[in-house]
């Protein structure tokens, strides 16, 4: 049975690169874009099926930041598929972003440069909104409208005999500091982008405490600094074009700027190819690539402690519970 794969942000930048990818790898996946722009994902498939013809590309309309999207596309999902072996929770915002460039320049001359420009720590800050659910949008898209995904999902995900991987997007900005349990929306501060990620990681450690023994392993990526709408939206693309000398640079001191969408997926299509009972829950897997331009994939312990994940995991139970009792939808499975 070919492998079913379901890609959510696939109509651009990683997403889309990661894609092609798996289609290289493995020409026969069944794979379903979800996507909240149609028209967009439309011309993704086009690309896809222009190099591989004969592959099983559909689509289905999701909107992360909307739980009655969630709700819908999950019933679709389940009409289309009895089974899901890969879910990659890929779609992601970081809206309004300022950059310090006090703190950039202060930091290039001190001895964590090559920290601050791998992680972007003390160097950017967010704006962010409410959306209609009335959650903050960055952390309903980046991970909340994901977390509604999954549990919707499970009957296709949880299944013995054949495990199945959640591998999430996250990224090397994902900071504990930036993160408050008392606080998890981010609501108060102005690093929505650093606490949704580290939520991303306490969602997907917790997950593998409570699923491995269902068949459902879940893991975490990172892609590295990689050119895409997201970055493009920090920093205009003539800055980012000036800068490209620069970074290929930095290149010689941190393997972490992959550059390109290509190399940004390595450690997604890594992880396609293992076996998920193979992974280690607390690891994050981050795509490198050398100053020549190779690709390889490097794991690093996640700053993340079990408990504090288990607590996270009831909270966003908790929400679950309230937000889907407001829109009168049924509990997800148990
Ligand atoms: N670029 C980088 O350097 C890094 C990126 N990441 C993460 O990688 C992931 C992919 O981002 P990247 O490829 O860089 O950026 P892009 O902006 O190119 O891709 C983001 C994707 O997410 C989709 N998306 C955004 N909001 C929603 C939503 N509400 N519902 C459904 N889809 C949505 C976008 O759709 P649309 O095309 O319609 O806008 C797009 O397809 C994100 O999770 C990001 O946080 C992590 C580390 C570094
Ligand atoms: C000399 C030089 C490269 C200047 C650029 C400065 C900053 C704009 C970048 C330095 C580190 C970058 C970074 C990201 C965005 C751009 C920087 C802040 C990300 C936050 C993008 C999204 C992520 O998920 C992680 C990236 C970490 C590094």
């Amino acid at each position: 049975m070919q492998p079913v794969v379901l890609v959510t942000g696939a109509s651009s930048g990683i997403g889309s690169a990661l894609c092609k990818r798996l289609l290289r790898e493995d020409a026969g996946v069944r794979l379903c874009l979800a996507c909240r722009n149609m028209q967009k994902a439309t011309a993704t498939k086009a690309v896809l099926l222009a190099a591989h013809p004969a592959a099983q590309v559909t689509l289905v309309r999701l909107d992360v930041s909307s739980l009655e999207s969630v709700l819908r596309a999950a019933s679709e999902i389940q009409r289309r598929f009895q089974r899901l072996d890969y879910l990659f929770l890929n779609a992601g915002i970081m809206p309004n972003t300022h950059v310090s460039f006090k703190a950039l320049i202060s930091g290039l001359f001190s001895g964590r440069a090559v920290h601050m420009l791998s992680t972007a720590e003390g160097l950017l800050t967010q704006e962010d909104c409410i959306t209609a659910d009335g959650l903050q949008a960055v952390f309903e898209t980046n991970l909340f409208g994901h977390f509604i995904l999954i549990r919707q999902l499970e009957p296709l995900l949880c299944c013995l005999e054949k495990p199945s991987l959640l591998i999430w997007t996250s990224s090397s900005n994902a900071r504990k500091s930036a993160f408050s349990l008392t606080d998890y929306q981010h609501s108060k501060g102005k690093e929505s982008y650093s606490s949704s990620k580290y939520a991303t990681d306490l969602a997907s450690v917790a997950l593998n405490k409570h699923f491995n023994k269902q068949g459902l392993y879940s893991s975490v990526v990172c892609p590295g600094l990689v050119m895409t709408n997201l970055t493009y939206g920090i920093l205009p693309s003539f800055f980012w074009k000036l800068l490209m000398p620069i970074m290929w640079i930095i290149r010689f001191f941190t393997k972490t700027y992959t550059l390109t969408p290509y190399n940004g997926a390595e450690a997604q299509v890594w992880l396609f190819k293992q076996k998920p009972e193979s992974l280690d829950a607390l690891m994050k897997y981050h795509s490198c690539t050398s100053p020549m331009g190779k690709n390889c994939v490097e794991s690093q312990k996640m700053d993340v402690e079990e408990e504090t994940a288990e607590i996270f995991y009831q909270k966003l139970l908790e929400l679950e519970k309230h937000v889907l009792a407001k829109l009168n939808a049924p509990l997800s499975p148990k």
